[in-house]
């Protein structure tokens, strides 16, 4: 087995071709048994946009803390993550932090007024320009989540069309990340410690430090080269629950090795919160992300433990 992560071509799909879902099916069927993790070309997603998103993570970072903070995350997911708020068992806190938005709702939205978890209001920093250009990244996410879901479906033995109709309002959340330099590996700090994703489904991009590295079906730890023509996808526990365990979510982490700070983004394109599916009937989408998002991060124990 090659110890490479694959390289999916999205094209068929992209151009509109009547075959396209099933051309890309094909390939997909095996990365996922195996892998769980592929890299993406053919996507088209603008790389202008790809590189205005990178662009506004760093003035955004840059910022001093007191203004980051002014955005500290909310109960719906939304706002500024600062570091150490993700731990992994057996490992320190993860050395990032981030900047989330989920799906632009307005205060007025049912779901928000139902209290609903995980909905809200995305929050924005005063800088211009910002919340455009991180906008309109995440409607190409949005875009693209959409596209993968028709040869998804097909493997997952699903009509394309009741796959969507599972994804009419999705728990999307992007997050912009920054790692410092230097996290101390021998005292098990990492950017991001080995974990496999949530939800269902992940569009990675990664800046030019790299440092991502996927755990591949041999059991070796890989690193994934950053190229800027090419998403990283990975299914995540969602999916591997779904399917008993046929498709693999993909473990991996981050080191920055790098020197510099490293930017990521990940969109986590995730069903609609009550959309439930046949291979895990006992609970919803919704709360097997919130569970996990319980489990991980230190923010909602906090809220939690405060009553906030
Ligand atoms: O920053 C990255 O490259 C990956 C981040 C990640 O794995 C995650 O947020 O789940
Ligand atoms: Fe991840």
């Amino acid at each position: 087995m090659s110890e490479t992560i694959p390289t999916i071509d999205l094209t068929p799909v992209v151009a509109g071709d009547a075959d396209g879902d099933s051309v890309v099916a094909k390939e997909l069927d095996g990365v996922l048994r195996t892998w769980g993790a592929f890299e993406l070309i053919g996507h088209g997603v603008p790389a202008a946009s790809t590189q205005k998103a990178f662009a506004a993570a760093r003035r955004f970072f840059e910022q001093p803390l007191d203004a980051r903070l002014a955005l500290k995350i909310d109960k719906s997911n939304r706002g500024y993550a600062p570091m150490h708020q993700t731990v992994y068992e057996g490992n320190l806190p993860d050395l990032k932090e981030s900047f989330n938005l989920g799906l632009p709702l307005t205060p007025d939205d049912p779901d928000i007024l139902a209290g609903k978890p995980l909905h809200g209001v995305n929050r924005w920093p005063d800088l211009p320009g910002y919340r455009e250009d991180v906008e309109q990244y995440f409607s190409e996410m949005m875009k693209l989540g959409n596209r993968l879901l028709g040869p998804l479906a097909l493997c997952l033995g699903m009509q394309p069309a009741d796959l969507r109709a599972r994804y009419r309002k999705p728990i999307a959340f992007m997050r912009l990340f920054h790692y410092p330099p230097n996290s101390r590996i021998e005292a098990r700090e990492h950017g991001a410690a080995e974990h496999q994703d949530y939800g269902f489904l992940t569009i990675l991009a990664q800046d030019s430090a790299g440092g991502l590295e996927v755990r591949t079906p041999g059991n070796a730890i890989v690193g994934v080269p950053p190229r800027a023509d090419a998403f990283i996808i990975n299914l995540g526990d969602m999916v591997e629950k779904m399917t008993g365990g046929m498709f693999r979510s993909a473990p991996h982490r981050v080191i920055n090795r790098a020197g510099i700070g490293r930017y990521s983004i990940p969109f986590f394109y995730d069903p609609d919160f009550d959309s439930v599916f046949d291979g895990m009937p006992d609970m919803s989408a919704g709360q097997f992300l919130l569970s996990k998002f319980n489990k991980f991060y230190t923010y909602r124990k906090e809220m939690a433990a405060t009553g906030t």
